[in-house]
């Protein structure tokens, strides 16, 4: 399976790193500056599960002949993203976006026709440092994926096979990957709002006064908005969130508010943006989502301007 990872960021750069190290065929599609370091000092990795630094294979335009293309690029990419796979892309080749959010996936079908276009959630913590070094956060290594219309296809039961033994990650191929991809809606988009809003981790928020009932109330809420789209969230996934957000020693916060305390782009129309119009058009109370998208929003003016501390 020859499988081209567009982006060597933080979730290109390890799941594509852990299978390329594994032995898969991989190719990275990355912009000049990403290329020049890759190319001086290989794709560094520090984990857990074993620190690596692998010569990898990058182009910076796409040609034809891959089977999987691997698209890890953020949400506000997704345009050019969109356009520097699009050479890649045959009647054979499946894409497959590790992108939190879901409508990317629409996009995405409009682009490419409906039977190419997987989905895929990926459940980890990583980031890329300012140093180019693809760092793991935690034991978090998950990487699931499926047909949108359900079915366990060949193409997808052999990527997991893949996969398997590679080192850090584990691969999987699920029959309902939609239902996933709105639970992962629903931990990210509490995450992500509660965190951003107030600018803490979750033990923090925790140990303060009223703060794992906060959390408590965006989750409820995210979870009506799922049922409202036909996602019923499962008893023990919401206990085990609830578990999360309460607990006064976590340290948990979403890749969001790491991006936005590093200065940088974050996904608030493609996350908080989508949720908001989503607790609307369900009759959920929207006022948290509306308080979360706006100073979201607020923020990218000011990074814009140049205003953000330094
Ligand atoms: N980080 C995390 O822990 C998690 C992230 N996610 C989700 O995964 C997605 C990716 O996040 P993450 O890996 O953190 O993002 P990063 O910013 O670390 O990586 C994205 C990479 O995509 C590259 N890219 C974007 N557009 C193009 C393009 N047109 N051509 C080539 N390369 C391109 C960027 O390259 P360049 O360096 O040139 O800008 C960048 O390196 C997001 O939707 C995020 O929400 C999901 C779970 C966890
Ligand atoms: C919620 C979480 C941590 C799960 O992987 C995530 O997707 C993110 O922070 O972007």
């Amino acid at each position: 399976m020859r499988i081209l990872v567009l982006g060597a960021g933080a979730l290109g750069g390890y799941f594509g790193g852990r299978l390329a190290q594994a032995g898969a065929d991989v190719t990275f599609l990355v912009r000049p500056g990403r290329q020049a370091r890759l190319a001086a000092e290989g794709l560094v990795i520090d984990s857990p599960f074993g620190a690596a630094r692998l010569p990898v294979r990058t182009v910076a335009a796409a040609g034809p002949g891959y089977d999987l293309i691997l698209l890890t690029c953020k949400a506000y990419d997704l345009d050019s993203a969109i356009a520097a796979i699009r050479p890649a892309v045959g009647p054979e080749t499946a894409v497959l976006p590790v992108l939190n959010g879901l409508a990317h996936i629409a996009t995405l079908q409009r682009a490419f026709g409906a039977g190419r276009v997987l989905g895929g959630i990926a459940k980890i913590q990583a980031t890329l440092t300012p140093e180019g070094v693809v760092r793991q956060l935690n034991d978090w290594r998950w990487l699931t994926f499926g047909e949108v219309d359900g079915t366990l296809s060949s193409r997808v039961t052999a990527l997991a096979a893949l996969a398997g033994p590679a080192e850090g990650m584990v691969a999987e191929a699920v029959p309902d990957i939609m239902r996933r991809m709105w639970e992962k809606l629903v931990h990210l988009g509490t995450s992500a709002l509660g965190t951003v809003l107030l600018r803490a981790n979750t033990g923090e928020i925790a140990r303060s006064p009223g703060g794992a009932a906060f959390m408590h109330r965006i989750l409820a809420r995210n979870a009506a908005i799922a049922a409202a789209n036909g996602h019923v969230m499962r008893p023990a996934f919401l206990a085990d969130f609830e578990t999360l957000f309460a607990d006064p020693a976590g340290g948990y916060a979403a890749s969001m508010l790491r991006d936005l305390e590093a200065g940088g782009r974050i996904e608030a129309d493609h996350i908080l943006g989508f949720l908001l119009e989503a607790a609307k058009a369900a009759g959920v109370p929207h006022e948290l989502h509306e308080a979360g998208y706006l100073h979201a929003k607020a923020y990218e003016q000011r990074r814009d301007a140049g205003r953000l501390p330094r």
